[in-house]
């Protein structure tokens, strides 16, 4: 018997490790698959990213199903957990896809230790990403730390193609095990209702999106009220698509494009994709950034501590349309669109002068998407403290971003409900108004509760003694 691990990687198709498992059984054996709620990640865990784990393993024991066989989902510490499994199921070998995070990478570690005591062959697959990290690296033999540079070789080099399911007579006939409710892990029912989990679904978000939006991506991604993105990003978290899978589509989809700026807008989207690996590359060289600067300033930067301010920007009550309207979205949805994710990132950073840590703490909270390697990299680039970050000096004004994406207000109507019905050039103008006109318009909404122009030039004063420019 040869047992397959899943993580990160919820399918049966364009699955490496599991494939390699059911390419290597013979007549007489077969692949038993196996998840495990380890107790030490879901710690980590939050009500809205728990559930969606959930919907995803039903989904995943339901191709099983299909397929005549079935998951076994134990909990535990997998160091424990694994071996024991394997013992049971007579399983001579374990298979696993990698996951690249410190916590994984650590965990991984025991597991193959404990495995290695009992004398159970293992084998780890690159899975999750096109070019593992390390695999792209500058002539000096270093890994990347400017995106342009990694792009150019990301793209040019070759990818390898998806690989199909496993056929039902590669997997183990077996009973497999209810799935535990959320309150039983210690979860509450999450207030967020996020798209739909599972296989399906991400294959059906990936069709739509190549058929139309793929090719108006470069331009459309930046305006939030056009949903123009593929919304695939929970499903490469939890591995409901696979990613050879996603890049596949998009090569067809710019054999199709009409004309050259079809095609341009299908490699901006390839470009994102690896803009994911960037910054996976980033935490598996760097583990230490999930809580460190990346880019160290020769002094602390002396980040403000404001629980009020902190509170009104998670609630979306900050008194900036676009801003409020993200941090709603964020609660209701579990998501965020990137443009939005940068400017609260930066309404956080540079008018609140909050730590970025405060920031992805409540991300990773609420995000069904989250993922370590991308929330750090996306706050320490908001922040001016990351890789290939944007220049400290590089402030957000979300009163020209807003009506410069949201031109119709479109996005922040969707949101903010006691904005719904205001003129639009009245949205725009909030922090303009006085406040007995933002009161007639609009009484439950809150007034700005900073001035964008004071608290960048705090922002900036900030940046510098960090620098030690003030010496
Ligand atoms: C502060 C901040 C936090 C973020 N946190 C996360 C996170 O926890 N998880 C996450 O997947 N993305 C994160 N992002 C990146 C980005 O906002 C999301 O990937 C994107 O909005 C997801 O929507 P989509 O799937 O429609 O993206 P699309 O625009 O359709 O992009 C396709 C895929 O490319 C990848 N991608 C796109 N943009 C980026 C980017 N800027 N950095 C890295 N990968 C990218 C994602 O996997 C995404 O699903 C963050 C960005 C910022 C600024």
């Amino acid at each position: 018997m040869h047992l397959f691990w899943h993580r990160s990687d919820l399918r049966v198709a364009d699955n490496l490790g599991l494939a390699d498992a059911a390419d290597a059984v013979d007549d007489e054996e077969a692949v038993v698959p196996l998840f495990v709620l380890d107790d030490g990640i879901l710690e980590h865990g939050s009500p809205v990213r728990v559930a969606f784990l959930l919907d995803c393993l039903a989904d995943l024991r339901a191709a099983y199903r299909e397929r005549g066989s079935d998951l076994l989902v134990r909990r535990g510490d997998a160091s424990a957990v694994v071996p024991a499994v394997a013992a049971e199921c007579d399983a001579d070998r374990v298979v696993w896809n990698h996951d690249y995070s410190g916590l994984a990478r650590e965990r991984d570690e025991a597991v193959r230790a404990a495995l290695d005591e009992q004398g159970t062959r293992h084998e780890q697959f690159h899975d999750a990403v096109l070019h593992e990290p390390g695999a792209i690296r500058t002539n000096a033999g270093d890994p990347y730390s400017v995106f342009s540079y990694f792009w150019k070789k990301w793209r040019d080099r070759e990818k390898r193609d998806p690989v199909a399911a496993p056929d039902g007579d590669a997997l183990a006939d077996l009973d497999g095990d209810d799935l535990p409710a959320l309150d039983t892990l210690g979860f509450d029912e999450p207030d967020a209702n996020p798209v739909e989990a599972g296989q399906a679904s991400a294959h059906r978000r990936l069709e739509a999106f190549c058929e139309e939006d793929i090719y108006r991506y470069d331009e459309a991604r930046e305006y939030p009220a056009e949903a123009a993105t593929s919304r695939l990003s929970q499903d490469l978290s939890f591995g409901s698509i696979g990613v050879r899978t996603v890049f596949e589509r998009t090569v067809q989809a710019m054999v199709d494009a009409d004309d050259e700026p079809a095609r341009e807008a299908v490699e901006e989207y390839q470009r994102q994709l690896a803009f994911r690996e960037f910054y996976v590359q980033v935490l598996y060289f760097h583990p230490e950034t999930v809580t460190e600067n990346y880019d160290a300033y020769p002094k602390p930067i002396e980040w403000r501590e404001d629980d009020a301010e902190l509170q009104a920007w998670k609630e979306g009550r900050t008194g900036v349309p676009i801003v409020d309207a993200g941090m709603r979205q964020l609660r209701e949805e579990g998501f965020v669109h990137n443009r939005v994710r940068m400017l609260v990132a930066s309404f956080l950073t540079k008018d609140l002068l909050q730590d970025w840590r405060a920031g992805y703490a409540h991300f990773r909270e609420h995000l069904v998407d989250h993922d370590t390697a991308n929330d750090v990299g996306g706050w320490q680039w908001a922040a001016s403290t990351g890789t290939d970050a944007q220049p400290y000096f590089r402030i957000f004004n979300p009163w020209s971003q807003q009506p410069e994406y949201d031109p119709d207000a479109e996005y922040v109507k969707a949101y903010v409900d006691e904005l719904a019905d205001v003129p639009t050039e009245k949205i725009h103008a909030w922090n303009e108004l006085d406040a007995d006109e933002r009161d007639s318009l609009a009484p439950d909404y809150p007034d700005p509760i900073v001035d964008h122009g004071e608290r960048r030039e705090a922002a900036l004063a900030m940046f510098e003694r960090a620098r030690g420019e003030d010496d």
